[in-house]
């Protein structure tokens, strides 16, 4: 009877933890279904139900933010494009497109249509006193922003900083062809990822904030530069959380506090170096001195707008120049054939390391096509900057899209897909040289992007990247340090940004250095 009795009291004392796991299971079985449902009516009942995609996908957004942070997206979209065709839904309410007539239809500019703005959960503003910026979702700021900057990347404006860059890449092959402590270097192993990182940087540096973040003289990246060279990853965990806005006042107990204040000290960092460049009084040619005389008669642009886009500028111009760059010397090395057309182009052509400058290196066809080939295989952006279909919806590649629904063209796929290019993942720069619509589709290559979000520092990447290429070709033969070190610039992992692995050659120095 006893023990009843007890039974019957601890059953009592158990009851409103039983009660507790009940309740805690109806809610997670409530919850479980409604996910399960949300799914279904994506794939079952969703107006973008007819668009292919892998059905995971279609259902639920978690697999795209988990590839984003597996840094493989990129992979992912090639595979799905190659199995479902030039158009992939990769999210409930999001389309990837690979069809060259998608850039004109999503990025161009179309008199008489609502624009597709830039998608505000890759560009959120946390608070409304934030400052605009020139890369923002904002259509009427972008085009104040734009219009303030539009002088400094002229082709005038292009020609008085050429000093500047040949400048910078001077101090790159002296640097490269100093003696190691004292002894002068018959064969020479360098990292070249490194090495066109420090370039690009201390350029961009010296255009926006008037002084170089001496990499090169160094040796090392600047702390500055350090803590950009991250900033993929931290994009790619924003963007993802601003999926879901009620994670988003989590973020805060998300980034650990090192991080967080690594952000505040880099800000801080930007804003002095931006104000010590504003207040110099100077006519020196970069990208600051046509902006301010621009700024002085129209007053377009506050200080915060300023600060905030002048490192907007250096990492805009320095990040994508390094990693094609890169992309270009792999390619290079793993491809003797072409390395050597190009390196005969070079020195057939130039007398002397000093007729190497920023207009002689204009005309050269080879050294173009291997450069656009780069850009093809290599892309900076490597998963498309997605816009937003207007509201009542619009037509992409002939097919209706409603409005809300996020689009985008992934250039690493579309550059990689056999409809668009023969032979879509090999190095062959001569497809540039007379290009055949029969074998290449050419208006799937837009590398800087079209209409007016389109890169605004197209002229000097290609300025940078064609002197650096030939100074380099001109002075050394290049090969790769380690034969074994072969693989597909695809392989590395990318969030948002590639996060590229070195490059190490061998360098010895030419018969004509
Ligand atoms: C190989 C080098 C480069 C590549 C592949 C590249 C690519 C691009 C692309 C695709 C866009 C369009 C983004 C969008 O549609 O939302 C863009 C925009 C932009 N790029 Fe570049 N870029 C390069 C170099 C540069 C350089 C050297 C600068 C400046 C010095 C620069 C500054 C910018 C800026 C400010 C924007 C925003 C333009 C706007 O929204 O009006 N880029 N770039």
């Amino acid at each position: 009877m006893k023990g009843v009795q007890d039974s019957g009291a601890s059953l009592i004392a158990w009851s409103p933890l039983l009660t507790g796991i009940k309740l805690g299971l109806l809610i997670s079985g409530a919850l479980s279904l409604i996910v399960i449902l949300y799914g279904l009516y994506n794939v079952i009942l969703h107006p973008l139900r007819r668009y292919p995609g892998p059905p995971l996908w279609r259902a639920w957004r978690v697999p795209y933010v988990i590839s984003i942070h597996r840094g493989n997206m990129h992979r992912r979209l090639k595979e799905f494009h190659q199995k479902y065709g030039p158009v992939v839904r990769i999210a409930p309410n999001e389309l990837s497109y690979t069809d060259g007539a998608a850039w004109k239809d999503i990025y161009g500019n179309r008199p008489g249509q609502l624009p597709f703005e830039r998608n505000r959960t890759w560009f959120v503003k946390r608070t409304l006193d934030q400052a605009q910026s020139i890369m923002g979702p904002d259509e009427e700021a972008h085009a104040r922003l734009r219009r303030v900057f539009a002088n400094a990347f002229s082709e005038r404006s292009l020609r008085d900083q050429s000093p500047v860059i040949e400048c910078y890449v001077e101090a790159l092959m002296n640097q490269l062809k100093s003696t190691s402590f004292g002894r002068q270097w018959k064969d020479k192993t360098v990292d070249l990822v490194q090495w066109v990182n420090f370039v690009a940087f201390d350029i961009s540096g010296d255009l926006s904030f008037g002084e170089s973040f001496d990499c090169i003289k160094t040796g090392k990246a600047h702390p500055w530069v350090e803590v950009v060279n991250g900033f993929g990853k931290g994009l790619a965990l924003v963007s993802t959380i601003n999926l879901y806005p009620p994670m988003e006042s989590l973020l805060k107990y998300i980034i650990p506090p090192k991080i967080r204040q690594q952000q505040i000290d880099h800000r801080e960092m930007s804003a002095a170096k931006a104000r010590k460049r504003l207040a110099w009084d100077t006519d020196r040619p970069d990208f600051i001195t046509p902006t301010k005389k621009y700024n002085d008669q129209k007053s377009a642009i506050s200080d915060k707008e300023w600060e905030l886009n002048m490192s907007i500028i250096v990492f805009a111009g320095s990040e994508t120049t390094a990693s094609t760059l890169s992309g270009i010397f792999r390619e290079l090395v793993q491809n003797p054939g072409v390395l050597h057309r190009l390196t005969h182009e070079i020195r057939g052509t130039f007398n002397g390391e000093r007729d190497i400058t920023v207009a002689s290196t204009g005309r050269l066809p080879y050294l173009n096509a291997v450069i656009n080939e780069g850009l093809r295989l290599c892309p900076a952006v490597v998963i498309g900057v997605p816009r937003v279909v207007p509201k009542g919806g619009d037509t992409v590649c002939g097919q209706w899209v409603p409005g809300g629904t996020y689009v985008a063209f992934n250039q690493f796929s579309a550059n990689r897909m056999s409809r668009n290019f023969h032979h879509p993942n090999s190095f062959i720069p001569e497809r540039f040289l007379n290009p055949d619509p029969k074998t290449d589709d050419m208006s799937a290559f837009q590398p800087f992007g079209l209409g007016r979000h389109s890169c605004i520092g197209m002229k000097h990447a290609y300025a940078e990247m064609r002197l650096i290429l030939a100074r380099m070709l001109y002075s050394f033969d290049i090969a790769l340090a380690d034969q074994h070190d072969r693989w597909d610039w695809g392989d590395q992992q990318a969030f948002i940004f590639w996060d590229k692995r070195p490059l190490r050659v061998t360098l010895r120095r030419s018969s004509m250095s």
